[in-house]
């Protein structure tokens, strides 16, 4: 099923697994089925969190929010299948998986094919497995089921005639944005990366890239304040270094983040608009009055991803492409001059990949902003001036500038 990012996913999965589906899908409607997704990944992270538990990886004996994202996608397959399903939901199930675990997972899931059912979720025609030989297309919350037009047409986004314009100016020019030198970082002992110096200049657009678990994430938590691991490293962020007497938050101001993780846990009532003007103050959520300014600023980001008409609505149930578009526009609205990505375009449609695309695009070209993203897949309308790899080795990853 290929779904645009305007379908409420939650609902229509739900329709299916509780045995209420109608047309094609209906044939699920009597057989026990289980859902493989980030939704079900958020889920159990929150369980884990509220009862202190361990859900899903017992034999590690570790909760789920200490693995990579991807090491989260391969525990949460098997988990799956253990549970004997008739039908497997598989939301996206290529998200957050490098290179070589997406062919895996391809083959797994041709054998697969072989002994249950399999409906995939994708919001990107080229992410539908080859082998499925029943395709539909979805567009809205009717979830009336279409062929899939051939060939598929998305909107090509124009951002540009509408970027809102800055309301806070950072004038002062950093030397040094980043600059690691000969950082390691253990966990349990366990070597995660090693011997890591590199160097962000001002107005640089980096992309972070390395396989599954090999230390991306950790890498932008030393930069922008989240892993206490920093400190005794020899890290230096605009110019200071680490453990020099800056407060998180000072650094906090400096720095635009956006994660998929990052309203993971988010279960307040706060509207689109109140989560879009969080950015200003680096909360996720808003809990201190905005200016009007500011207000309008958020209205303007609002219109730039076409959705000012859902500004009131409670931003946990917009669908989760929108959610993360949401968060996007939240990094942005104070256009920082360092802006921290990780995986800015899962579950995103082709037509919001576009958006985000050509916002990035837009961002660079009109500013000084220095950007680092993390992606698995290379996005062709994006082209970093800079990459970093990261390679694990038996020690913990070592990385290097590969152009
Ligand atoms: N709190 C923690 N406790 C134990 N291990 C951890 C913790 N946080 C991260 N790790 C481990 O550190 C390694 C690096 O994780 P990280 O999230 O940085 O990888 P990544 O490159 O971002 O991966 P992905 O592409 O899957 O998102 C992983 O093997 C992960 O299991």
């Amino acid at each position: 099923m290929l779904l645009s990012n305007t379908v409420n996913k939650i609902v229509f999965i739900n329709t299916i697994l509780s045995g209420k589906s109608n047309g094609g899908l209906s044939v699920f409607n009597d057989c026990k089925g289980v859902l493989f997704s980030d939704l079900t990944i958020a889920q159990f992270i929150e369980k884990e969190h509220r009862y202190d538990s361990i859900e899903i990886s017992k034999s590690e004996n570790r909760q789920l929010h200490t693995f990579s994202s991807g090491e989260r996608r391969k525990v949460l397959l098997e988990y799956c299948l253990a549970q004997t399903p008739d039908y497997i939901i598989l939301d996206n199930p290529f998200d957050h998986l490098d290179q070589q675990s997406r062919i895996d997972l391809s083959n797994q899931l041709v054998e697969l094919s072989n002994s249950i059912s399999i409906i995939q979720l994708a919001n990107r025609e080229e992410n539908l497995l080859p082998f499925i030989n029943r395709k539909g297309y979805v567009y809205d919350n009717s979830f009336d089921i279409f062929d899939i037009p051939n060939p598929f047409q998305t909107q090509q986004s124009n951002v540009a005639p509408i970027f809102p314009s800055s309301l806070l100016s950072y004038n002062k020019v950093y030397e040094k944005i980043i600059k690691f030198d000969q950082v390691r970082i253990d966990y349990d002992d366990q070597p995660i990366i090693t011997d890591i110096t590199w160097e962000v200049k001002h107005g640089e657009f980096w992309q972070l890239i390395g396989p599954n678990g090999s230390g991306k994430s950790t890498i932008l938590s030393l930069i922008n304040g989240e892993n206490p691991k920093a400190y005794g490293q020899n890290i230096t962020i605009f110019d200071k270094k680490k453990g020099s007497g800056e407060s998180i938050w000072n650094l906090k101001k400096k720095i635009g983040h956006f994660s998929t993780h990052l309203a993971e846990l988010f279960k307040k009532n706060h509207t689109v608009e109140q989560m879009v003007l969080s950015g200003f103050f680096d909360s996720v959520g808003l809990y201190v009055k905005p200016s009007g300014l500011q207000q309008e600023k958020a209205i303007q980001w609002l219109e730039v991803i076409n959705i000012r008409h859902l500004k009131n609505v409670y931003f946990n149930r917009l669908p989760l492409g929108q959610q993360r578009l949401v968060l996007i526009i939240r990094a942005l609205i104070k256009q920082p001059p360092l802006l921290i990505l990780d995986e800015p375009f899962e579950g995103l449609d082709q037509e919001n990949t576009n958006l985000v695309a050509q916002l990035l695009n837009t961002l660079i070209e009109r500013t000084e902003i220095t950007v680092i993203y993390v992606s698995h897949t290379i996005e062709k309308s994006l082209v970093p001036s800079h990459i970093y790899e990261l390679t694990p080795t038996k020690n913990g990853s070592i990385g290097r500038i590969k152009s």
